[in-house]
């Protein structure tokens, strides 16, 4: 298993916003975690970031306790998360967003004075990600110019850039025309051709198409697991979704 979670658990004051989570995504699946508004699925991913500490519970990451780790400690071990845009620096343009990334991967560690633009191996790795993700925008557009799809693929662009195993993605498809989703579908699959995808995710469609296994939250608690159909067909899950989306 490359991530799991045992009795993951966040209170926040008399609140349970994550309760007892067991989560296992295995290795080269596509898992998504879905449920409705509250059900704690940010705080979950953000517990596995190590962005927020757990009150109880363990997560491992390829058999390694990381539950007390940094999330800096945890990208290194190959956990990436796509932020919605708020990964980009908009002021900097396309190739300088990728190299900083990269640059970090490789070692060279950055500050906006850092003259790396002279490294090869940094401006080719940047080059690949660019062609790999498929951005189509002048990679010496500053990065604020791009459109709302865009900064989304020069986000994922900067997640590939840190070599992950793990890809966390925060509403892949938030905000996007019907024909970028179509898009960011082709594009997961084949992310998921090289790593392990973690999704949330509100569009159902999008969720039912691309999704090996679905873990579904409400009330902070996991009350379905499973296929897509194995979740769409269970009455617990109909129930919190109001009936509705999955019929
Ligand atoms: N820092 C915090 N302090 C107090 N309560 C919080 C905090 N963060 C989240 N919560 C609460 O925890 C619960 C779960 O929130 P969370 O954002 O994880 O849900 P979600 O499933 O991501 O919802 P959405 O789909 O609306 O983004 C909610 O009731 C929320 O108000």
């Amino acid at each position: 298993m490359l991530l799991e979670t045992t009795d993951l658990t966040k209170r926040f004051d008399g609140l349970v916003a994550v309760d007892q989570v067991d989560l296992s995504v295995e290795k080269g699946e596509i898992q998504s975690i879905i449920g409705p508004n509250g059900a704690g699925k940010t705080t979950t991913f953000n517990l596995l970031t190590g962005m927020l500490s757990p009150s109880d519970g363990e997560i491992r990451f390829n058999g390694e306790d990381i539950t007390d780790e940094s999330s800096e400690k945890r990208v290194k071990r190959g956990i990436s998360r796509s932020f919605q845009i708020t990964n980009i620096f908009p002021e900097l343009t396309v190739r300088k967003n990728i190299r900083i990334a990269v640059q970090e991967e490789y070692g060279y560690g950055w500050n906006f004075w850092t003259k790396t633009e002279d490294i090869p191996e940094l401006e080719e790795r940047t080059l690949e990600i660019i062609d790999y993700v498929g951005i189509t925008a002048d990679p010496d557009a500053e990065a604020s110019t791009l459109s709302h799809g865009e900064k989304r693929l020069l986000e994922l662009a900067i997640v590939v850039a840190r070599d992950p195993e793990l890809i966390m993605l925060d509403e892949p498809a938030a905000g996007m025309s019907e024909e970028e989703t179509k898009e960011v579908v082709d594009l997961i699959h084949s992310l998921n051709e090289e790593y392990t995808i973690l999704l949330i995710e509100h569009d159902i469609d999008l969720i039912m198409e691309l999704s090996d296994t679905i873990t579904v939250l409400a009330n902070g608690a996991v009350i379905a697991q499973g296929t897509p159909e194995e979740v769409g067909s269970s009455d617990r899950v109909q129930e919190a979704y109001l009936g509705g989306e999955f019929v």
